[in-house]
């Protein structure tokens, strides 16, 4: 279907309640990419954590693979399968350093419908929250933050820029991206109810307004255990600010057509891009700093 003259390439957007069981969650993965594929998706969108979310740090530290492993292995058997590429959003990977670090990172690892690995994003801003009461997030206590942002890959939908859930709050790296030639900014996430709720939506219209981007971004949703609910709400905005996707409650799919003839002209209508100041933003003095 991508690539047929007159026709705008099909993405598929994946909600899923990952649990500890891995088994269980290549399954209803598998599933929801397969569907996704009879429809005619190019490129398929999986949320933070669609390998697991344990149910302790201990836990989540043991089930941790390398992406050599068997679990990567099989995703890309999946993508080969169903011809499709495929974004895993958010990877319990155990790195190199693994032994010295007893840290894993959190990676976002981008597949071709070869099953080839053509990009790997590992989370540079970890989620270290405390809401007094509500919310205790510690990832940096389990995880190493990665070491840099990876430039946007070609992919038949548009060229896609990798981040992760927190990462969303940085409209820093969302900008980053853009200047590097993002025309898709993906955000697989695992959002608390509570701070998803008066955050998430706006967030993700934001970052795609002020970068006249397509947003894509697959969540969590539900009880994934005891201890851990996750917001849901995924979905795709469009470059104009426009919410053009959204999964209804519970595992499923949404899907959105990727138009970038109608990109450019936002950008051509107003150009921020071509508006922007980087010769002033670094140059604010602190308050009370003497006048230069
Ligand atoms: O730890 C795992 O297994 C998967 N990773 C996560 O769930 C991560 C780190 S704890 N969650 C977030 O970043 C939530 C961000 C959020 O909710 C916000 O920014 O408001």
């Amino acid at each position: 279907m991508a690539g047929s003259p007159g026709l705008k390439p099909l993405v598929a957007v994946c909600q899923l309640t990952s649990t500890p069981d891995k088994e269980l969650n290549f399954a209803a993965c598998a599933g929801l990419v397969r569907e996704a594929a009879r429809r005619g998706a190019c490129l398929v969108f999986l949320p933070e954590g669609f390998d697991y979310i344990g149910s302790n740090t201990a836990e989540t530290l043991s089930l941790a693979e390398s992406l050599d492993g068997d679990l990567l292995g099989r995703y890309a058997g999946l993508a080969r399968d169903c011809g499709v590429w495929l974004s895993l959003g958010g990877f319990h990977e155990r790195g190199r350093d693994w032994p010295t670090t007893q840290r894993i990172y959190n990676c976002h690892v981008l597949l071709d419908p070869a099953g080839c690995r053509v990009a790997a994003y590992r989370k540079t801003h970890l989620c270290d929250v405390e809401l007094e009461g509500r919310v205790t997030m510690k990832e940096s206590s389990f995880t190493n933050p990665g070491p840099e942002i990876v430039p946007p890959v070609s992919t038949p939908a548009g060229k896609l820029g990798l981040s992760i859930c927190y990462d969303l709050r940085f409209p820093e790296i969302s900008l980053a991206l853009r200047r590097a030639g993002a025309e898709i900014l993906t955000y697989p996430s695992a959002f608390t109810v509570t701070t998803g709720s008066a955050h998430w939506e706006v967030l993700l219209r934001a970052r795609a307004i002020e970068s006249q981007c397509y947003v894509v971004a697959a969540a969590q949703t539900g009880k994934n255990h005891e201890r851990r609910t996750s917001y849901g709400h995924s979905l795709v905005v469009d470059p104009w600010g426009s919410v053009v996707a959204q999964c209804r409650e519970g595992p499923g799919l949404c899907y959105a057509e990727i138009d970038l003839d109608y990109l450019h002209r936002v950008r051509r209508e107003i150009p921020v891009h071509s508006h922007r100041r980087p010769d002033l933003y670094g140059t604010v003095a602190a308050a009370g700093a003497p006048a230069p």
